[in-house]
């Protein structure tokens, strides 16, 4: 890729829509849409981003191609900070593919998946965390994550970032001068003060990589995984928190074969969740492949309802569930509350004193509210999703984070060991190189082509 080429892409979905929006970004861009737009007004002078109406003229058979309206952008302020035309027709395939074909006819060529943004962040008007921020902003489902993809395209992460460099540049002068001017009366800061910094450089990285705990939650949900002998009323329960009658219910146990997920939005945490086949000891091959795709999932889980039917004594199999969900943060459902059967509690509790029970009743909706609140405060402690602060949602930038803390970890160490200036000096520019990499100021050309090649085309 280079800016010296002219590029274009459709930047609205491709399909059936009101209106489709073509860019074009580059050197070449002004000329091109000169020579494809004609308007009945003489226009002699295009102003900056003004909106006009005209045709789009294929010249090669004098046809008129669609009627649009276009703007030009003159660059550095643009989104790619080049000069960029858009053309606003419609949102048609035909009239789209047509254009679009006139306009490489001319020498322009298609741009890359993320190719704009990519010049945006080539030209300095973004960095690594904002366009990935763009990304989120485009493709997430949820209100959380976009949210937070809001605050990082106006560059909270970038200055948070970039502050901890300044920090860590300081420290690496002081150093510097240390090792410049080993005799000299100079004004430096000593090795406790300077560890002193740099703890408190580690406290904040400290935060964001906690942070990721609920960015991961944010991003990929929590998965909730039901568990439970058959016919003790999982896929009806599947069924009352999503809200539609998504799995088969019958009164046959062993009705659902395999695992099913579905995704909720609890107080803004997307749930996944995920119904199981009952788990027996069965000769049934079907069964037996579906027992361990549950225990499969149950592994994976990040939590796990155990469904008990409460008109029933406690089985042998219901034991043996409940011991396999102790290592997960997990509720006891105590379903079928409805029958209104004495339950002995007692044998639950003594063989799950720390787990929570809730009880409910799937058929007649009851006790649902109960659990739903139960399940968000085994996520969170109940604490409502605040976006306030910074929340680090991508893998990347923990990864970079982690593994900045290491290298400061051992700095720290160096500083407080009185070692060589020269060696912690080393840490702490590995720190500095690996925190760049976050924002892309030190990152490799095969990390931006990983951030931007998950793009899609014409953003
Ligand atoms: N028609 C249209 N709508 C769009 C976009 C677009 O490119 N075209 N966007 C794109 O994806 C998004 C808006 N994002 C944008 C971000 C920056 C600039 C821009 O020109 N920035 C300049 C000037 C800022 C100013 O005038 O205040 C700059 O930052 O220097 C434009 C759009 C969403 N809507
Ligand atoms: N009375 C009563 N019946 C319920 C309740 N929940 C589920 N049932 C009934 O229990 C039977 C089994 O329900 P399912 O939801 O299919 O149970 P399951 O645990 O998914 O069963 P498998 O898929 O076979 O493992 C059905 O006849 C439901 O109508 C409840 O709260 N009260
Ligand atoms: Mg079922």
């Amino acid at each position: 890729m280079s800016s010296e080429d002219t590029v274009a892409a459709l930047s609205t979905p491709p399909g059936e829509g009101g209106i489709g929006i073509i860019r074009i970004s580059g050197p070449k861009s002004f000329e091109i849409g000169k020579k494809l737009f004609f308007s009945s007004r003489e226009i002699t002078n295009f102003k900056n981003r003004k909106l006009y109406h005209g045709y789009i003229f294929d010249r090669r058979n004098n046809k008129t191609l669609d009627e649009v309206l276009i703007t030009f952008m003159k660059g550095p302020y643009t989104y790619t900070c080049e000069d960029i035309v858009e053309i606003h027709c419609h949102g048609g395939m035909i009239p789209v593919r047509e254009i679009l074909q006139l306009i490489f006819s001319l020498g322009i060529r298609p741009s890359e998946p993320g190719e704009f943004t990519k010049r945006a962040f080539l030209n300095g008007r973004l960095d690594l965390t904002q366009a990935e921020a763009v990304m989120d902003l485009i493709s997430t489902k949820t209100q959380n994550l976009k949210d937070v993809a809001m605050k990082q395209i106006s560059g909270k992460l970038k200055e948070e970032i970039s502050h901890l460099r300044t920090e860590l540049i300081t420290v690496l002068s002081n150093l510097e001068a240390k090792i410049d001017f080993p005799d000299e009366e100079i004004d430096v800061e000593d090795m406790s003060s300077l560890k002193e910094r740099v703890s408190y450089i580690r406290k904040s990285l400290y935060e964001l990589i906690e942070s990721f705990n609920k960015g991961k939650i944010i991003r990929e949900g929590v998965k909730t995984v039901i568990v439970g002998r058959p016919n003790v009323g999982k896929s009806s329960l599947l069924n009352i928190l999503l809200g539609e009658e998504r799995a088969i219910v019958t009164e046959i146990p062993g009705t659902t074969r395999d695992t099913l997920e579905e995704v909720i939005n609890l107080d803004g945490i997307p749930l996944r969740i995920i119904d199981t086949a009952g788990i027996r000891e069965s000769t049934d091959k079907v069964e037996q492949i579906g027992v361990k795709r549950t225990r499969d999932s149950m592994e994976e889980a990040d939590i796990v309802l155990v469904v008990l039917d409460s008109s029933q004594e406690l089985k042998d199999e219901d034991k043996k569930i409940l011991n396999m969900a102790r290592d997960k943060p997990s509720l006891i459902v105590l379903n079928k509350a409805d029958l209104e059967k004495e339950f002995h509690e007692g044998t639950v509790n003594e063989l799950a004193p720390d787990i929570r029970k809730v009880k409910v009743s799937a058929l007649k909706k009851e006790g649902i509210d109960q659990l739903e609140k139960y399940i968000s405060e085994l996520v969170f402690g109940g604490e409502v999703m605040e976006t306030d602060e910074i929340v680090i949602t991508n893998e990347r930038h923990y990864n970079s984070l982690k593994k900045t803390d290491n290298v400061l970890a051992s700095a720290e160490n160096g500083l407080e060991a009185y070692i060589s200036e020269d060696l912690v000096s080393v840490d702490i520019k590995e720190g500095l190189e690996i925190l760049g990499e976050i924002t892309g100021e030190s990152a490799g050309e095969d990390v931006i082509d990983e951030v931007f090649n998950n793009f899609c085309i014409g953003k």
